[in-house]
């Protein structure tokens, strides 16, 4: 598990986290959401041990991220948004990175690479940046890290290999792993993070299970004046208003996450209300 406990970090004069908590557990995949500059990348390197937190705690299992021990390092793997790749074939590139990962799986990597159509016998150099991309997934994946971050993993990628990266993201996981995917591209998540968290303000906002999100709203489109008063969130489009509401009927719908994320940062007092136990307690009549 990686538990962050008050964590407070800041660049020379930009405060970024004051008092962060937050705990990201195995066998899930998180969409790490917030607007520029919320510190999602930072988060994402902190936790690799990029970058030293001014105080407070983390751990990744029993490593502290900034002793970056070898157990640590072969068991978590950072994609960065940008990167720079070696210009040599993708066998060279395997034979010089690939032993730092104990449980590297070149199995693996032949088949997420197949799956992503990206032709084995080819050299990084003469490579666009989407297919450079699909590699690094791949790599990422191969390693069999037991964490796995990603900093904006579908930017540059084609509509194809989006469905394909969902697909091959899902099929990767198990109880063992954890990803955690920041992104703006949020419909590029759906179906696929079964949490999502979003930061504010060196806060965390809004922490919560896809599943329980289904529960307690609804996503729906509707020309009913009197939903449109009560929704927290709406948004006009052809076929009616977009919203999100209460989940009343008790029947799940299909979520939107970019409702959702716009819902929250529009009204996020009134969401975290539904989720409070004591309004669902006082609700039942209890
Ligand atoms: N190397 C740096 N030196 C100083 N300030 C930085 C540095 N890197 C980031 N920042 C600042 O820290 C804050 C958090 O940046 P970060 O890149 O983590 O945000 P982000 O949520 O990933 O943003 P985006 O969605 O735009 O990628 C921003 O205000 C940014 O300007």
């Amino acid at each position: 598990m990686i538990r962050l406990h008050d964590l407070h970090f800041s660049y020379k004069k930009k405060q970024v986290f004051n008092g962060l908590y937050l705990d990201f557990s195995p066998g899930h995949i998180y969409g790490l959401l917030g607007k520029n500059g919320a510190g999602k990348s930072t988060l994402l390197r902190i936790i690799a041990g990029l970058l030293y937190p001014q105080n407070g705690k983390i751990t990744v299992d029993t490593n502290i991220p900034v002793q970056r021990l070898p157990s640590f390092l072969q068991d978590v793997f950072l994609l960065p948004e940008e990167f720079h790749l070696p210009d040599m074939p993708i066998r060279k590139f395997l034979k010089h990175h690939a032993p730092f990962y104990s449980r590297f799986s070149h199995e693996q990597f032949e088949k997420y690479c197949a799956d992503f159509d990206v032709p084995q016998g080819s050299t990084l150099q003469g490579m666009s940046y989407g297919q450079k991309k699909k590699v690094m997934i791949a790599f990422a994946l191969a390693t069999n890290a037991r964490y796995v971050l990603m900093d904006e993993p579908s930017n540059g990628l084609d509509i194809m290999s989006k469905s394909r990266f969902r697909k091959v993201l899902a099929e990767a996981l198990d109880e063992e792993r954890c990803m955690i995917i920041s992104t703006h591209q949020v419909k590029d998540l759906e179906n696929l993070i079964d949490r999502i968290t979003i930061i504010d303000e060196g806060k965390i906002l809004f922490d919560k299970d896809i599943e329980e999100i289904s529960k307690k709203l609804s996503f729906h489109v509707s020309f009913d004046e009197s939903e449109t008063r009560e929704a927290f969130y709406v948004e006009p489009s052809l076929r009616g208003n977009a919203m999100v509401s209460r989940n009343e009927s008790g029947e799940e719908s299909k979520l939107d996450l970019e409702l959702l994320y716009k819902a929250i940062m529009v009204n996020g007092d009134m969401i975290k209300d539904v989720f409070n136990p004591l309004n669902q307690l006082h609700e039942s009549g209890i």
